[in-house]
């Protein structure tokens, strides 16, 4: 089986987490980034996943699986510590669903990969189930090679190509500027607003109404 990587942004899907344990909190967590509603259906629920059913962040189902509780689901994780229910859920999945397994990565057709996060640039590394440890370890390298201030400078990279892209320029000299900006004097603050306000002066290209 072929695993094709992509970022979903999962607003109003229906996603059905069965399980309240510690990998499904992993899940919850990270799908709550995006707003889903999201289904978490267990006897038992940790700490953090009742926290949230508090707030109102997930509805919280307090029984065991049956599948009937697949209904309208978009995106099933199946996340019990015990193999037969998880069987069982495969089985019960609608065949078009998409679902994550995360007790065996080639039973589901999802698969979460580790992600580094530093604001709009995410890393994500998979070894599609062959060593989740090697995935851990890479994204320690990761983290050492990308720190946290990072974030910063994607989101001046960001804002530069907005201007950029609005410039009466032709495309090889935007380009030449994108290309210029990735230098590692941007790293720094000063230079950062130096060149942004350098941008800012630039002619516009003219739109229709002018
Ligand atoms: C990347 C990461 C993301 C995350 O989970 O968020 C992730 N596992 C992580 C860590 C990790 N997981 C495990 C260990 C202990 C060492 C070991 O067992 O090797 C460690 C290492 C550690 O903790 O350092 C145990 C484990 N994991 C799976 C099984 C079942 C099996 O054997 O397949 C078992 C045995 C369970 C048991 O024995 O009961 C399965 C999966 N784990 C996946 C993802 C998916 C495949 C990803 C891929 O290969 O790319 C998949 C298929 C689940 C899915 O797709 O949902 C996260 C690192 C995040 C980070 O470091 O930031
Ligand atoms: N992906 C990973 O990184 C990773 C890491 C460790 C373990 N695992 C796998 O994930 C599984 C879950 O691990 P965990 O640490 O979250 O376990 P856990 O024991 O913390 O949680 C299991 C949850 O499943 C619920 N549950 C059990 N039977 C149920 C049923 N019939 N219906 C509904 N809910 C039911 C329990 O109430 C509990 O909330 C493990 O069995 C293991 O195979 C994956």
């Amino acid at each position: 089986m072929a695993y094709v990587p992509l970022n979903i942004d999962f607003t109003d899907k229906q996603v059905k987490v069965i399980g309240g344990g510690k990998i499904a909190k992993r899940r919850v967590k990270a799908i709550l980034e995006s707003d889903a509603v999201i289904h978490v259906i267990s006897p038992e629920l940790t700490e953090d996943l009742f926290q949230l059913y508090l707030d109102e962040k997930i509805i919280w189902k307090k029984k065991i699986f049956e599948s009937s509780d697949l209904e309208d689901a978009d995106f099933i994780i199946s996340a019990t510590n015990q193999q037969e229910v998880n069987d069982v859920i495969k089985k019960s999945a609608p065949k078009h669903s998409l679902i994550n397994m995360v007790s065996d990565a080639q039973v589901g057709n999802v698969i979460f990969p580790g992600t580094l996060k530093r604001g709009k640039l995410q890393i994500s590394v998979t070894s599609t189930g062959a060593s989740p440890k090697l995935v851990s370890n890479i994204l320690d390298d990761l983290e050492k090679q990308y720190p946290v201030d990072y974030e910063e400078y994607v989101e001046f990279l960001f804002e530069s190509r907005i201007i950029i892209k609005s410039l009466n320029l032709e495309n090889t000299e935007k380009n030449q500027l994108l290309e210029s900006i990735l230098s590692d004097q941007y790293f720094d603050k000063d230079e950062q607003n130096k060149l942004t306000n350098w941008l800012r002066r630039q002619p516009k290209k003219r739109t229709r109404e002018e």
